[in-house]
């Protein structure tokens, strides 16, 4: 039988620690004194005193070696959002965070902190300051949103404080900053491509956009007030910026910064959301012949044309959390962090 090393409380593994929000969360964990380790199916930088387990979540031997001698392991894994493979999301974030948490009772890890999302909750219709008792969505919007509500689940379910296996999720919305490979991207990839000229509605939807430095924040606090008792225990939690902002005003904020221009025209949000579920519906027809990746997807009009802000009092009482970093500087740092993407560069 191999033998298992004691678990130190400032030891802790990062499943997905090569995205971009696991590498904020590598950062600061190290910055806070904690010995990491990384777990991804990929390795895409390197830090000194950060080992790195390359593997599938799916695959839970290939987990093992990654949580010996580990207390604490954050699992911010998923596959892209955008995408339209359900098989693969159902692999990854439900039949794979299955194997997480059993390599994780196996190993001895005392907590596990799943990062989720706000959108468990979202069908694609306003939502003002949701509070955590919302119902998860009965008719999620898309697959990862389907798949993240059972991951949230699966992970939630499993805390056991007779076992001492302790559990928590993190509910962020919209992150964004330095190096995130979706928001600003697909908005200047947009833009370039001359087709961010449309507000789609009225353009007075309030949305959260939250700076990844305060997720990553949300995340080491939860992991901390995560203890026998504590009301962390199986439940979920909002982390938000608290500041919510309207969707276009934020786009438009971005846009400007880095040289292109805000959008002026407004088009019917009705009419832009049947336009999108149409060519949903084609892009699956045609799939056996060709694979359509339309811009403007029923999820994606869905987020950019409704109120979809949340409360997050509650993990301000329970955990203490306050944002770090306040709205206006979060722009302005990531607008800075992005000269490549600059207009004309
Ligand atoms: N970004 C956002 O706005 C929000 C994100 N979230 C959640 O936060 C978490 C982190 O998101 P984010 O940092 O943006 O995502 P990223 O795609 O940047 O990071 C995820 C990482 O997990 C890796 N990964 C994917 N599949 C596997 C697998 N089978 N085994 C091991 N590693 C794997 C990815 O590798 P590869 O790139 O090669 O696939 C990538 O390195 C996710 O759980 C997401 O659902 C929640 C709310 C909002
Ligand atoms: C608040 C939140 C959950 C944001 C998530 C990030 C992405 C879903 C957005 C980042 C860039 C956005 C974007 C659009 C939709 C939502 C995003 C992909 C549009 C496709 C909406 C329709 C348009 O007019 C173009 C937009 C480009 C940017």
């Amino acid at each position: 039988m191999a033998t298992r090393i004691r678990p130190s409380s400032k030891r802790c593994t990062v499943i997905g620690g090569s995205g971009f929000l696991g590498r904020h969360l590598v950062e600061q964990l190290l910055v806070r004194g904690y010995l990491v380790s990384v777990f991804d199916i990929q390795q895409s930088y390197e830090l000194p005193g950060v080992t790195f387990h390359l593997g599938d979540l799916c695959n839970k031997q290939a987990l093992l070696p990654a949580l010996q001698g580990v207390s604490l392991v954050f699992h911010c894994a998923s596959p892209f959002p955008g995408s339209d493979d359900r098989s693969l999301f159902q692999r990854v974030n439900v039949d794979g965070t299955g194997a997480v948490l059993e390599a994780c009772q196996e190993a001895g890890v005392q907590k596990l902190v799943l990062t989720s999302s706000a959108s468990v909750v979202f069908e694609g219709t306003d939502i003002k300051d949701g509070k955590e008792e919302l119902p998860y969505a009965k008719k999620p919007i898309d697959y990862y949103t389907e798949t993240k509500i059972q991951q949230e689940k699966l992970v939630l379910q499993a805390c056991n404080e007779e076992n001492g296996f302790l559990t928590v999720a993190i509910r962020p919305h919209g992150i964004f900053g330095p190096r995130d490979p979706q928001l600003v991207p697909i908005l200047v990839d947009t833009a370039r491509r001359g087709k961010m000229k449309f507000i789609i509605g009225d353009g007075s939807n309030l949305v959260d956009f939250t700076f990844v430095e305060n997720v990553v924040h949300g995340l080491i606090l939860a992991a901390e007030h995560l203890r026998p008792k504590s009301p962390l225990c199986g439940r979920a939690y909002h982390i938000t910026n608290d500041e919510p902002v309207q969707f276009w005003d934020f786009m438009s904020q971005v846009l400007m910064g880095l040289g292109y221009d805000a959008p002026r025209y407004h088009l019917p949000y009705w009419l832009v959301y049947g336009l999108a579920l149409l060519l949903w519906l084609l892009a699956l027809l045609l799939r056996p012949v060709v694979r359509l990746r339309p811009t403007f997807t029923p999820m994606r009009v869905a987020l950019a044309g409704t109120h979809h802000y949340y409360s997050c009092t509650r993990a301000k009482q329970d955990m203490g959390y306050r944002p770090l970093v306040g709205l206006q500087e979060a722009i302005v740092r990531t607008v800075e962090s992005y000269p490549h993407l600059r207009r004309g560069a």
